[in-house]
């Protein structure tokens, strides 16, 4: 299987440029080969929830490993640059950017798995080397995760919304952030628990099923309705009876009795509308799915839909069912699914509804009883419109064997020191996590059934006690040598589109076994995250040594 086509731009310079001046500095300082420790992290989960699914490792992977190389046209380029005119070794530093020492051969990368759930402040990536080589990493590496990290939460968020049954298909290509935000938004919102995408290129690059319906544009060209075909003429072809058929069930469907209790009324089945549905189904008989709402959805739509349907079933075939775009999606799924009982009980006829729909108005429909078995989500979903930015950072947490710290006013904003490893401990059922806990490389790692003291990384108060059964260690290395390491669960030989099955899987199981009290929409709870006896007390020593005592006179 070919791997997965890159986007062309993800190259060394798909940096700021602070990162290459930075790079220079420490050079010219003689500083740029310290052994050096970045964290990649977020302080606040998106959307106001509770957790975060993390994504964009095997791009993050594929970067350092494949592609972060300068090249003579970056360094021309950068020589050009205005900020250098002046900088007297630049030469000596434009052949250290092409060089193996600036590479991905000189780092190691640590992660968690893709697909994971994750939460505030652990590190997601952590990348030791070089302290030039891992500054020219961060913007390009925040880039591959933030937005691949918010669309898979926001796709995961909607998946919880409708539970398992009820299938997503992903609509949004058109309103994306472009085409490269399209491509982005359809595998994550994949990753992140979508079952398919309306987008054909990311089907064909990503192997992700493809679906789709037909738009209003389709019923509305047919505003000229043919003549309706004689009653007694002869079905010479399969077309013509279809059409023949489905004006005799128009007719049927129609009666009386289906009129008093639902108040159709033959006028109001638009004609126009029965010949897109006849043209669409001669066209796709195996796949007849008909948007109803061009007209009016229960007075035309699908008496409509069901006139063609029940023809095409004379036929021999299953027709699939309708999309509704407007409307109330509650109460017109209602009733079509009680029209549809009627006209032809044991049907399995989907109802489909799409129109900006989101998170909010998933619950929402759900509360009031709805008869829909799929939703096409676009805008919403791929804008992430509720919070259109994920707040992953890359920060120094160590250089020259010496653990450092950034100090902010806000504590949260306090960065947590130290070359650390991430470990998520299970309660009493071993397959429900309680709480993730960092702690310094150089420490022993928890054992289960030993109790082990868990703080609050910044509130002394906030500590607990707990005795796991059992642990596991969620930062994984990864890159070494300038080797991917592959993962436990896949084969060396395993595909882009196998990483992507595996974490699909993977976040589908982990926000499954999350609790559902973190998971729910409003005012959910927070997860715990919090670090060893040994790596609090390195924080508050660093935050009060860092900070000089004011003078105030
Ligand atoms: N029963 C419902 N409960 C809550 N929200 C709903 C319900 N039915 C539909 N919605 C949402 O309400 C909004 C309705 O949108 P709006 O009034 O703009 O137009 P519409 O019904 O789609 O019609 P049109 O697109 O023709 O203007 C959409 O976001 C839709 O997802
Ligand atoms: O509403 P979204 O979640 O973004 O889903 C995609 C929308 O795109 C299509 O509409 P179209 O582009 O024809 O525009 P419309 O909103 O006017 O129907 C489709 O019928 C959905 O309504
Ligand atoms: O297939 C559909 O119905 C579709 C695809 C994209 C956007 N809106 C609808
Ligand atoms: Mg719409």
């Amino acid at each position: 299987m070919e791997p997965f086509p890159r986007n062309n731009f993800v190259t060394p310079l798909l940096t700021d440029l602070y990162e290459i001046t930075m790079a220079y500095a420490y050079f010219r300082e003689g500083r740029h080969l310290l052994p050096a420790t970045f964290d990649l992290f977020f302080r606040k989960n998106p959307f106001q929830g509770e957790y975060t699914v993390f994504a964009g490792l095997t791009e993050v992977l594929h970067f350092v490993q494949e592609q972060f190389r300068f090249t003579a046209e970056h360094c021309a380029f950068i020589r050009q640059h205005e900020v250098f005119a002046e900088a007297e070794q630049l030469e000596a530093f434009l052949a250290f950017l092409q060089s193996d020492e600036c590479s991905g051969q000189v780092v190691q990368l640590r992660a968690l798995p893709e697909g994971s759930v994750c939460f505030p402040l652990e590190p997601l990536v952590r990348v030791d080397g070089p302290l030039a080589v891992c500054q020219l990493l961060e913007t390009t590496l925040l880039t591959l995760v933030n937005f691949p990290s918010l669309v898979a939460t926001n796709a995961a968020r909607h998946r919880v919304a409708v539970g398992d049954r009820v299938q997503l298909v992903e609509f949004g290509l058109r309103r994306a952030q472009g085409p490269d935000g399209g491509m982005t938004a359809s595998r994550y919102a994949y990753l992140g628990g979508f079952d398919a995408t309306s987008n054909v290129m990311a089907a064909f690059t990503y192997g992700i099923p493809c679906r789709g319906t037909h738009a209003h544009a389709f019923v509305q060209s047919f505003v000229r309705p043919a003549q309706a075909p004689p009653v007694d003429a002869g079905a010479s072809t399969e077309r013509s009876a279809l059409a023949l058929l489905a004006y005799r069930y128009r007719d049927e469907i129609v009666d009386p009795a289906l009129r008093q209790s639902f108040q159709l009324s033959a006028k109001a089945a638009n004609e126009s509308e029965l010949e897109a549905f006849i043209a669409y189904a001669a066209a796709f008989p195996r796949a007849f799915l008909a948007l109803v709402d061009t007209y009016d959805s229960l007075g035309s739509g699908v008496p409509n839909f069901l006139a063609v349907a029940l023809a095409l079933e004379h036929q021999g075939y299953k027709p699939l069912g309708i999309r509704i775009d407007s409307g109330d999606l509650a109460y017109i799924s209602s009733q079509a699914r009680r029209i549809f009982d009627v006209v032809k009980p044991g049907n399995k006829y989907i109802i489909f509804a799409s129109s900006d729909i989101h998170e909010d108005t998933l619950y929402a429909l759900k509360e009031q009883g709805h008869a829909i078995d799929a939703f096409g989500v676009g805008t919403h979903l791929v804008t992430c419109q509720k919070q259109p930015a994920l707040g992953c950072v890359f920060k120094l947490v160590q250089v020259d064997q010496t653990p450092c710290i950034k100090v902010s006013e806000d504590p949260n904003k306090t960065t947590i020191p130290g070359r650390k490893r991430v470990y998520r401990l299970y309660g009493r059922d071993p397959s429900v996590s309680m709480i993730d806990l960092m702690m310094l490389d150089s420490e022993p790692e928890p054992q289960p059934g030993e109790r082990i003291l868990c703080c609050h990384p910044y509130e002394e108060h906030k500590r607990c006690y707990m005795t796991p059964s059992r642990v596991e260690e969620i930062l994984h290395l990864r890159l070494i040598n300038g080797t991917v390491m592959p993962e436990d669960a896949l084969a060396s030989t395993a595909s882009d589109r196998d990483r992507l099955q595996l974490a699909r899987r993977r976040c589908r199981e982990q926000v499954q076994a999350l609790r559902y009290d973190y998971k729910r929409p409003l005012n959910p709870t927070p997860y715990k995250v919090s670090v060893s006896a040994a790596l609090f007390k390195l924080v508050h020593q660093l935050w009060l040594s860092e900070l000089t005592i004011r003078e105030l006179s």
